[in-house]
């Protein structure tokens, strides 16, 4: 007997890329959909791609009957899922993929989210979704907090770096692209096409970034002590993928290592050859994030390149990786498709 899923905010970027990889998922069926302003409509013609599935119709989430739901996955905007999760019945598991729950500290979540906390409670009982990280934790948490796609995209480079203890931790520089769907399908100005295309441009500079909280809190445990680090993201025009080109203090070879050792047994996270990097092309459509390590001709420096596909392994493949080991079955269920190329 296949797991009922519902998915809220389904008519979203992450909702239709959650419904395209669950469609072929031979443990999960779709038996709710909801939306907001597109609740009423058919999801075949909010996303003419997914028009050949037999889905159900988009509602408002109220009009959802939960009882005979098993697992929830929330792909709506920050700061709605607090309140709508503690509302929900308590059998349910959730997979969040917002930033309602990735902050431990309530102080910090106020700080760069600009709202106090709403539901407390639930926020102390959520485990942080980077799977690879938090694996045993994942299988027997109730609710799961997806992590922000930039901030998966570097954390998979440089954590086994500072566990490792092969870099200077005051001297981490990271510099990454990402891609238009990032920022979600409502209207906005400045993601006009006319806007957009044959332009970058880097946004919330000089340590703004709300990922940049995720990477405090995370990279601190780590290290036992503070850890800040240098973060700009850039905007380019492609629809899906982000890379991060990181540039450390360290030596080369001991950076490969740690992270070649550290990902061996990992089926979604392929560190390439000592030398090549990655492109965004490679990892696009899919589940994987390959990382890619080089010396710089200064002795000393190392790059460390990290790419994946936001809309997947950056929110929904990483929420159903999630959701299969918090439902028992086997994490690779459904997400071994190979990337879209060219
Ligand atoms: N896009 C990405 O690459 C990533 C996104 N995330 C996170 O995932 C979540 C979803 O992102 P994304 O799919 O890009 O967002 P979208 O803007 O594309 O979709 C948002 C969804 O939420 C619904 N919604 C909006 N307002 C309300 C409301 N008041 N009540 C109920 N439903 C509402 C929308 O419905 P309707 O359209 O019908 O109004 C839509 O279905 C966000 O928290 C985001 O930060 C995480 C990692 C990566
Ligand atoms: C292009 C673009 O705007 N990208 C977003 C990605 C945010 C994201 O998806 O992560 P959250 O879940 O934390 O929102 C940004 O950098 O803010």
């Amino acid at each position: 007997m296949p797991f009922n899923v519902a998915i809220l905010g389904a008519s979203g970027y992450t909702g239709a890329e959650l419904v395209r990889i669950i469609a072929t998922h031979p443990e999960l069926r779709i038996v709710a959909l909801s939306a907001d302003r597109k609740a009423g409509m058919a999801m075949g013609d909010v996303f003419p791609h997914l028009r050949h599935l037999d889905l159900p119709q988009l509602v408002q989430t109220g009009e959802i009957d939960f009882s005979g739901i098993d697992l929830v996955f929330c792909a709506l905007p920050h700061g709605l899922s607090q309140a709508l999760v503690a509302q929900l019945p308590t059998h349910l598991k959730i997979v969040d993929l917002g930033a309602d729950f990735r902050l431990r500290d309530p102080a910090e979540y106020e700080k760069w989210y600009g709202a106090p906390h709403v539901a407390l409670d639930l926020q102390k009982e959520a485990v942080y979704g980077l799977t690879e990280f938090y694996r045993d934790d994942i299988k027997s948490a109730r609710l799961v907090a997806g992590t922000g796609c930039n901030a998966a995209t570097v954390q998979f480079a440089l954590r086994p770096l500072i566990e490792a203890g092969v870099i200077d931790l005051d001297e981490i520089i990271c510099d990454l692209k990402n891609g238009v769907s990032g920022a979600g399908r409502s209207l906005k100005e400045n993601m006009l096409f006319a806007e957009r295309s044959e332009d970058v441009a880097g946004y919330s500079q000089g340590g703004k970034h709300r990922h940049l909280s995720e990477f405090d809190q995370e990279f601190s445990a780590i290290a036992g002590r503070p850890v800040r680090i240098v973060f700009t993201p850039h905007l380019v025009p492609v629809n899906r993928g982000i890379l991060a080109t990181i540039y450390l203090k360290g030596d080369a070879q001991a950076v490969y290592d740690a992270l070649a050792q550290r990902y061996a047994d990992e089926p979604f996270v392929v560190v390439l050859p000592f030398g090549q990097l990655p492109a965004m092309s490679h990892v696009q459509g899919s589940n994987f994030c390959h990382i890619g390590v080089t010396a710089d001709r200064i002795s000393g420096r190392v790059l460390v390149v990290s790419t994946l596909d936001n809309l997947n392994k950056g929110s929904s493949g990483q929420a159903v990786q999630n959701a299969n080991l918090m439902l028992g079955l086997d994490e690779t269920t459904g997400l071994m498709l190979a990337p879209i190329f060219p």
